[in-house]
């Protein structure tokens, strides 16, 4: 999906949910799994979340509202 010309210039934020849950993979390994490291030219964050508490999401939203502001900026709007 990622290589959809529609998807060039996009930020990649994925969300390790469930990680209060003792058998969930952790983000090393999701991470391992995705390839992000493979990536290239891609803005990309994993996060660990526990959607039921709010873990993680603050954090999570805030990374992405970051690049967001810099491509408006950058891009004069
Ligand atoms: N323990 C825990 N439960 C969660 C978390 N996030 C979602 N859930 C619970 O998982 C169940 C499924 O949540 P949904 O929002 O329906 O997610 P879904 O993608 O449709 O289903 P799943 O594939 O099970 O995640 C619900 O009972 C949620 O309360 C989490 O971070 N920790």
């Amino acid at each position: 999906m990622l290589a959809e010309d529609e998807l060039r210039d996009a930020v990649l934020l994925v969300l390790a949910n469930k990680q209060d849950l003792p058998k969930a993979t952790d983000v090393a390994e999701i991470t391992d799994k995705l390839g992000l490291h493979s990536l290239r030219h891609r803005n990309w964050c994993i996060q660990a979340t526990c959607a039921t508490s709010g873990d993680g999401l603050y954090e999570g939203l805030a990374w992405l509202s970051n690049p967001l502001q810099s491509k408006r900026v950058s891009k004069g709007i």
